[in-house]
């Protein structure tokens, strides 16, 4: 276990959008983020992605070898390049996520990895949580609260990040720890960029509607949108979460609209989710500060300036990375899980009392 030091942790994930590993460096003792660091990015190609996407919905077992092999491999290549990790917090690919039923599955070996690294690995973050009745996620709050307090926030903010699913947080600074009963609450909002990107991916070929080109042409469909909002889901109080694929449904209730009109209709219905989600905030926050592929996203922000009852600002406005905050979210935990502190408390995923998720695996070599 690590002592009270700090450290320079990798932390690395594998989001339900698909579209590559984010890597990230971060020096912290696993409450303060001293400093940020290096990061980089490994894109999935279009036949690894093919594989992952064929894979989602699976559970550990026989079957996943080339899905794991991408994943590995795609880890191994990014990770080696920061020769200066002395933990690496490994999210690994969420591949299925039923808290209530099966549990949540993230493919990738932690183990393996810390052979190939020679570095010790924290992973399997989330299966203690769903074990001890938890939802499992959101995870990246506790860095929220850290990113709120060293950003040197006063007053309660929310961090929405919008990638294949959307999730926010509302975090009251003033608390001296993210476990404190009433520092923290977040959920899942909805789905984000994951219906957009499969619908223009099955109708255009293509990755994502970049800049919302597509959804600028077309107009809401007000009746697909009630509909979408019609889903049990928003009547849950949180905390709540959601797998990649749970709105499905998505799709039929655009099939008969023209593509600018099925892209602006789900980029809608993304935003919306939102604005019902923030109806669950314990209070009005100051700002809403957005991180995830989908601030880049014109037409999404647009919608949510709108929509919301306060300023909505791309983390890049406080000075933070939204490309990178989910990679250095987990090198956080990781350091948190080393020194034997929570990393999920039932304000952030309705687990009874506060747990930390996640286990170490060293190399045969090293000793942390
Ligand atoms: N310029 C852009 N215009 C529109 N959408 C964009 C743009 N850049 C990124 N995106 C969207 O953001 C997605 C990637 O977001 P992000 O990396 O935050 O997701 P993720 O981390 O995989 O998902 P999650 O947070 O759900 O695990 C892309 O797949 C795309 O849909
Ligand atoms: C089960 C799972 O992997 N969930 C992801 C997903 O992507 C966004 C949202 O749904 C969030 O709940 C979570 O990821 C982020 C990193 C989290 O745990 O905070």
């Amino acid at each position: 276990m690590l002592k009270d030091g700090a450290v320079w942790a990798l932390g690395a994930m594998s989001g339900t959008s698909l579209d590559g590993v984010d890597a990230a460096m971060l020096h912290t003792d696993g409450v303060r983020i001293l400093d940020f660091g290096t990061c980089g990015y490994r894109a999935y190609s279009a036949e690894e992605r093919a594989t992952l996407k064929a894979a989602l919905g699976r559970w550990p077992g026989a079957g996943l070898k080339d899905a794991q092999a991408v994943v590995e491999t795609a880890h191994v290549e990014l990770l080696s390049q920061f020769p200066g990790a002395q933990l690496v917090g490994f999210h690994g690919q969420t591949l299925a996520h039923d808290p209530k039923g099966r549990g949540t599955h993230q493919l990738g070996d932690g183990a393996a990895l810390a052979k190939h690294l020679n570095c010790p690995v924290v992973w399997d973050f989330r299966s203690a949580d769903v074990a001890l009745g938890g939802e499992g996620a959101p995870l990246a709050p506790f860095f929220h609260w850290a990113c709120a307090r060293h950003i040197g926030a006063t007053r309660p903010i929310c961090f929405l990040n919008l990638g294949g699913v959307g999730n926010l947080t509302w975090v009251d600074p003033s608390a001296n720890r993210p476990e404190t009963d009433g520092a923290l609450l977040a959920f899942d909002t909805g789905p984000a960029n994951a219906p957009i990107n499969d619908l223009v991916g099955e109708r255009l070929g293509l990755d994502c509607d970049r800049d919302g080109a597509l959804a600028r042409k077309g107009q809401v469909e007000e009746g697909a949108l009630e509909l979408f909002l019609d889903e049990g889901y928003f009547r849950k109080m949180p905390p709540k979460s959601l797998d990649r694929d749970d709105f499905s449904l998505m799709l039929d209730l655009v099939r008969e609209l023209s593509d600018a009109d099925a892209a602006a209709t789900m980029t809608g219905m993304a935003a919306a989710a939102v604005m019902q989600g923030m109806e669950h905030c314990p209070s009005p926050p100051d700002r809403v500060l957005v991180t995830g592929g989908g601030r880049k996203n014109p037409v999404m922000m647009r919608m949510l300036s709108v929509g919301l009852d306060c300023p909505v600002h791309p983390v890049e406005d406080v000075g933070l990375d939204g490309d990178m905050l989910e990679a250095q979210a987990f090198a956080y935990l990781a350091v948190r899980v080393a020194r034997g502190l929570p990393t999920s408390a039932p304000g952030t995923t309705g687990v009874a009392a506060p747990v930390g998720g996640g286990q170490i695996s060293r190399p045969d070599s090293v000793r942390c």
